[in-house]
């Protein structure tokens, strides 16, 4: 980051930063370990930026979307159609009617309702769409309980209960092909022993299917892969190998059948950081508030989700001070990290906030009327 440093200087702070080295690094690395000839579909909510896209899509991966205008940035970025899957719990009948009329290659739908829908816009419009299922496997996913979504409380997809009464329904549905199944248990998972918990989970599930006759080419397990926030700098690239490892020896598919993936953060997690620069230091008996002109509205993780990003100072001074870093947001959940031990920083001094790139940017806002901070690259410098 440092050797970057010189360039930065008469940027204006806060700002996006992205590795792009990081991330060609981390896409080959999943290339080389897929050597399973898995499809992957990146999962578009995590970045959007074009530069990214691009690289994403020259590595031959598809787009996991969550709503229509997810689909339109996917297309407008080259990405086929064929390769777009479309994913939510509340896809409108508009967001149903321009999916369909792009052609996409599957709708993951999250209830029965949703599938009479979009058979019904299907039909208007004399079309099949082909469907996958989401199936709520009631898995935990060990992470944090707003970014788990298999467990039975969650929102998304339909149980088992559900999917198998719903079968005879949807042989009567015409203008729908089903193709698939489809799962997503959460986000930031580093226990990879909850993905064998999945693909044994899926197992059962198609084994009951196989024995009711039915066998579907498509199967999708989602993303949900983690990143290691604590140690971005020395483990920028996730452990893929592992990962489709463990599906591979655990998910038993059925012949010719495809295997799908939604990877998001893990793809684009390590390669950004927001930069921000010292504002104000205020000296306390218990703390020191270091405050930054980078906020909540910036990046809203820690906030949302008490996560913990990693935060450099670049003050480059040798003692170091315990500091509360806060954000000029008129919330006290404006807060990077408590009891940060980091050089002495002072006004103007550089600060880096590690592990952005996935769901940074694409959750920014401008609360307290804030401007939005604005993405460089490292190819530029
Ligand atoms: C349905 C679906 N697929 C894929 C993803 C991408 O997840 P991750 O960024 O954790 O890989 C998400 C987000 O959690 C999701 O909701
Ligand atoms: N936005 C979340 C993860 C949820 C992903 C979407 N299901 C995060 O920042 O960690």
């Amino acid at each position: 980051m440092k050797d970057f440093l010189a360039g930065f200087s008469n940027l204006e702070t806060p700002f996006y930063f992205y590795d792009l080295s990081i991330l060609d690094e981390t896409i080959s690395a999943i290339r080389q370990a897929n050597r399973y000839g898995y499809h992957i579909h990146y999962a578009l909510k995590a970045n959007n930026n074009p530069r990214i896209l691009e690289r994403i899509r020259k590595a031959g991966f598809g787009v996991d979307c969550v709503s229509g205008n997810e689909i339109r940035i996917g297309l407008e970025n080259d990405f086929d159609a064929s390769h777009v899957v479309l994913a939510g719990v509340g896809k409108t009948d508009k967001e149903i009617q321009y999916a369909i009329d792009q052609n996409i290659f599957s709708f993951n739908v999250e209830s029965i309702q949703e599938l009479e829908v979009i058979n019904e816009i299907a039909t208007k419009k004399g079309k099949v769409a082909n469907v996958s299922i989401r199936i709520n496997p009631a898995i935990d996913a060990g992470t944090h309980h707003y970014i788990t979504t298999g467990a039975k409380e969650n929102k998304f997809g339909i149980s088992e209960d559900e999917l198998f009464g719903a079968l005879v329904q949807i042989q009567a549905m015409t203008n729908i092909h089903f193709i698939g199944l489809h799962y997503h248990i959460g986000s930031q998972i580093m226990d990879l022993g909850r993905f064998k918990n999945l693909a044994v989970r899926v197992n059962d599930i198609q084994q009951k299917l196989v024995a009711k006759g039915v066998e579907l080419p498509h199967l999708n397990v989602g993303g949900g892969l983690g990143i290691d926030y604590e140690n971005p700098d020395e483990n920028p690239v996730p452990d893929f190998e592992t990962y489709f490892k463990t599906f591979h020896e655990n998910l038993e598919l059925l012949p010719g059948q495809e295997l799908h993936f939604e990877l998001g953060r893990s793809v684009v997690g390590q390669c950004g950081s927001l930069i921000s620069r010292a504002l104000y230091v205020k000296e306390g008996s218990d703390t020191n508030f270091l405050i930054i002109d980078a906020g909540m509205n910036d990046l809203m993780r820690p906030a949302l989700y008490q996560a913990q990003h990693k935060v450099i100072s670049l003050s480059g001074r040798s003692e170091e001070k315990k500091y509360d870093v806060v954000g000029p947001v008129c919330e006290s959940s404006d807060t990077f990290g408590k009891g940060l031990m980091l050089p002495e920083t002072k006004r103007g001094d550089f600060l880096v906030i590690r592990s952005a790139g996935a769901y940074g940017e694409t959750m920014k806002n401008t609360y307290n009327a804030r401007e939005l901070a604005k993405p460089y690259y490292s190819e530029d410098f």
